[in-house]
């Protein structure tokens, strides 16, 4: 099945399709991690966007039951150098092609994925139609001009819905704009008792189930648009110890009262480097965001940063001079990539037990 990748720049890409057959528009971004494209292509955050990898063989241990991030794909189509039909790995339950079909995803093999990652990198981030549906390229370039690839994105992938998952630990209440689980995951290894609760919660809903902390997660889009996460933020910080992933980092930055901005092609892969200060430690880190915080607009709203990213001197992770807050842009569960910077979540454990 032959198959179109279109830019916004006006390149076009031949190459074959695989998952759904159809018609796909996102934002095309790039991840450089060399295996987890399962924990990828599950991770809610990517929501909107098509997502270009790096390394060239994807597929090739399969996909499992049990690894998804979430039960969906939310991002928009997935476009790789090649694709194993033949995956080996004993817990393999079905081959990538079938994983795409099931949760029909369009999907692009057989095309240069270095040229497109050069692209992203000198332009920024491009709008982009992958299509298997043989259009004709006047055609996909007006669905490319008609489309707005801009959405609600957070309301789509939140959970509607409070749901309580019981454990003998702190009470966690987590703002789930897009939640990874993985970081579910590390909360019930530290026996914590979750409550996951829709991204518009209120700070009064969010009391009412007396959590000793609260955890705001990743999630898809630009942080600006959760304005009332904001200023529920703003007063969840002053009353009880809040921890920011990704997202959730970015929110408590706008909370105070500080800025985020675009980047221009972003942090997507297995392998970024993060300087702890604290710790004096570098870390090898998960990444997928594509906005950041800006260092100067929160150094003088109370924030101190406590992590750098080593490539490019990003603010990585920041915690509250006064309030037990704290923060990392990067994922701590890691999934796909490193779990070294599990850390996070010992130290957010030991803050609810009263140090600072
Ligand atoms: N993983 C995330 O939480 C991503 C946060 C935000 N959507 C960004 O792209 O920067």
């Amino acid at each position: 099945m032959d198959a179109i990748l279109y830019l916004e720049d006006g390149s076009i890409y031949e190459g074959k399709g695989f998952g759904k057959v159809g018609t796909t528009v996102g934002e095309l971004v790039f991840n450089t991690s060399m295996t987890g494209y399962q924990e990828i292509l599950t991770d809610p955050s990517y929501a909107g966007q098509i997502i270009n990898m790096t390394y060239p063989l994807i597929g090739n241990y399969g996909v499992n039951n049990i690894e998804n991030e979430s039960l969906k794909i939310h991002a928009k189509g997935f476009i790789v150098k090649n694709i194993s039909n033949n995956p080996s790995n004993y817990m393999s339950d079905k081959s990538i092609d079938e994983m795409l079909k099931s949760m029909d995803i369009v999907g692009i093999y057989g095309v240069d994925t270095r040229s497109i990652t050069k692209k992203i990198r000198n332009s920024g981030v491009l709008k982009c139609v992958i299509s298997s549906e043989n259009l004709s390229i006047n055609e996909i370039k007006e669905i490319l001009n008609n489309t707005e690839i801009k959405d609600d994105w957070m309301k789509k992938v939140s959970t509607k819905e409070i749901i309580n998952i019981k454990g003998d630990g702190y009470k966690v209440a987590v703002v789930d704009f897009g939640v990874k689980q993985n970081i579910i995951n590390n909360l019930k290894q530290r026996d914590c008792d979750v409550t996951i609760l829709p991204y518009n919660a209120s700070f009064e809903e969010i009391m009412s189930i007396k959590p000793d902390g609260v955890l705001l997660s990743n999630g898809p889009g630009d942080p600006k648009e959760v304005k009332d996460a904001i200023e529920m933020t703003k007063e969840l910080m002053k009353n009880i110890p809040t921890l920011g992933i990704c997202l959730g980092h970015q929110i408590i930055a706008l909370a105070v009262g500080g800025n985020t901005y675009k980047m221009k092609y972003g942090h997507r892969g297995g392998n970024h480097g993060v300087y702890d200060i604290d710790k004096d430690k570098s870390y090898i880190t998960s990444q997928n965001h594509g906005y950041a915080v800006d260092k100067n607009s929160i150094e003088d709203k109370d924030m101190i940063v406590t992590h750098i990213n080593l490539n490019d001197n990003t603010v990585e992770g920041m915690k509250h001079k006064n309030y037990p807050v704290f923060s990392v842009q990067y994922h701590p569960e890691g999934s796909p990539g490193p779990q070294d910077s599990s850390y996070i979540f010992d130290k957010f454990i030991s803050v609810l037990g009263g140090d600072q």
